[in-house]
């Protein structure tokens, strides 16, 4: 049997707030691996476009700003930093202006197409043994292949709350509109809300954050066990 050179990859979808960020990246420190944000392409994306004064509904415009669009992302789960250019914009992408615009651009065919070329070349070229690739459709679009396969989910209700416990510049029910809309029209381009053939589970509802990091590298660990005898 030959050894595998590509790095292991574990791809995790989910709704927002779900926890895929916070639970992807602890996962990746915890066993030596790379972290992949993906959905910090498209809010960077929709930074860009606001930056340059494009209509994020102006699809045609949005197209021809992608060859100018100057994206890097580190796969440090450390320091997971986004540029545009010369500008740092880890920060600014969080911000409601930029979620109240990301689905517009995200709905895109020809946008998802370029980044998902970025994320595959981002994905193989990762200088560690494996790494946690989070978003929308990774485990259906992105890395179909991949070793593991995870939909992280929590009820809407928790989801939520951890949401708008993170943010103090809008109000809860802000917040919550403004999720609800964001996945509504998020399903409408890919489906997150529920698994794939071949996808595990881990609903984290009634799980704490470090017993989500766990239920989520036992999947892994079950999922590459099976793939070494296989
Ligand atoms: N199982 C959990 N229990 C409680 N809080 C959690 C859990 N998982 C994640 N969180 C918290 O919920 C918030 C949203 O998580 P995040 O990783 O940003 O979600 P996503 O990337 O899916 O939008 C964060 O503050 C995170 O620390
Ligand atoms: N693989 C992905 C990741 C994100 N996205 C888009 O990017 C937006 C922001 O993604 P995110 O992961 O930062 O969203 P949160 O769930 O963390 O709020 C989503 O609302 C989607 O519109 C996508 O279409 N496909």
């Amino acid at each position: 049997m030959t050894e595998s050179t590509h790095p292991l990859v574990v791809a995790i979808d989910g709704p927002a707030g779900s926890g895929k960020s916070s639970v992807s990246r602890a996962v990746a420190r915890r066993l030596g691996y790379g972290y992949l944000d993906t959905g910090a392409a498209y809010r960077a994306l929709a930074w860009f476009v606001r930056d340059r004064a494009i209509d994020p509904a102006d699809t045609d415009a949005v197209i021809g700003a992608l060859p100018s669009f100057d994206y890097a992302i580190g796969t440090d789960p450390d320091d997971p930093a986004v540029s545009v250019g010369a500008v740092d914009v880890t920060e600014a992408i969080r911000e409601p202006a930029v979620s109240a615009i990301v689905s517009a651009v995200a709905r895109v065919p020809a946008v998802r197409a370029h980044l998902t070329a970025l994320f595959r070349s981002i994905a193989a070229g990762v200088d560690r043994p494996g790494i946690v690739v989070e978003g929308r459709d990774i485990t259906t679009v992105v890395a179909p292949e991949a070793e593991v396969r995870i939909l992280l989910t929590a009820s809407e209700q928790a989801r939520m709350a951890r949401r708008s416990a993170e943010i103090s510049t809008q109000s809860a029910q802000t917040v919550a509109d403004q999720l609800r809309s964001r996945d509504r029209a998020d399903s409408q381009v890919v489906e997150f809300m529920s698994a794939a053939d071949g996808v595990n589970t881990v609903d984290s509802t009634h799980l704490d954050f470090e017993q989500t990091i766990g239920a989520v590298i036992e999947v892994i660990n079950t999922r590459t066990a099976r793939t070494s005898h296989d």
